[in-house]
């Protein structure tokens, strides 16, 4: 039985990548679990399978073997239109380059995915929690891009997922920058309650989280939780 509160689980998750001849074993046999609105920063070198493992979580990747049960039910044997409505209608994704879309603005860009979800919140809404209620008629060229990367947050979070899952959301900005985006992370969270997951290599980003996990080798080797976080401007690196 899964432990009460618990959204998304991942068991036995393994995942072999074959290029011709060879192979690459990206995940081992991982166990995870998370609460739902728990805040979580997933760290670990390069190539220790931290995105192979968001992936397949998030349903834009398969597993080799194990299962990931979203609300008790595998994921893992969903069908492709089951999958689809999966990502559609819980999982907000953010990657470390916005993928805005450049001839809408940014309110039309949040809008794009509001028109397709199922119980969205209003695109002015997003765009207020992430603190771009001024920049509702900007292009993305007319945004720095740490105001990108917070419309792409806006645009993840205004299906309310129950899962927001970020790859690198700060990797491309400096600190100052990326602590408003952090902020912003932090505040969709609050106000949505959606689990979140934010891979980073920056490990000082580790304490505005309730745990850390530590990736190595397709493995998870380490689990910390925090007894106290600390607000992203409290940060700094
Ligand atoms: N589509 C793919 N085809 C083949 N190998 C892959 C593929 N995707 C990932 N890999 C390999 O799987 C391993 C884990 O990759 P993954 O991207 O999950 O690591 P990561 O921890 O996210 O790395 P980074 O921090 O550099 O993004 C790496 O050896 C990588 O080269």
């Amino acid at each position: 039985m899964p432990e009460r509160g618990t959204i998304i689980e991942a068991r036995g998750l393994t995942k072999t990548y074959r290029n011709g001849p060879t192979e690459v074993r990206a995940l081992r046999d991982v166990d995870f679990a998370a609460r739902r609105g728990e805040f979580v920063v997933v760290l670990g070198p390069s190539g220790s399978g931290k995105s192979t493992f968001l992936n397949i979580l998030g349903g834009i990747d398969s597993a080799s073997s194990g299962s990931v049960l979203f609300d008790g039910q595998d994921i893992t044997r969903f069908g492709e239109k089951a999958l689809t409505r999966y990502r559609r209608d819980h999982v907000g994704f953010v990657f470390q380059f916005y993928n805005l879309v450049p001839s809408l603005t940014a309110l039309e860009n949040v809008a794009l995915v509001t028109e397709i979800a199922a119980r969205p919140m209003r695109p002015e809404e997003a765009l207020d929690i992430v603190g771009l209620s001024g920049r509702h008629g900007h292009f993305p060229a007319q945004l720095s891009g740490g105001e990108q990367q917070r419309v792409a947050i806006a645009r993840a979070i205004a299906k309310r997922p129950d899962l927001l899952f970020c790859d690198e959301p700060t990797g491309a900005l400096d600190s100052a920058t990326g602590v408003l985006v952090l902020d912003a992370l932090v505040e969709a969270n609050r106000t949505t309650g959606a689990t979140t997951l934010i891979i980073t290599h920056n490990a000082t980003i580790q304490q505005i989280a309730d745990r850390t996990l530590r990736f190595a080798d397709g493995h998870i080797v380490d689990e910390i939780a925090n007894a106290t976080r600390k607000r992203p401007g409290d940060l700094s690196w």
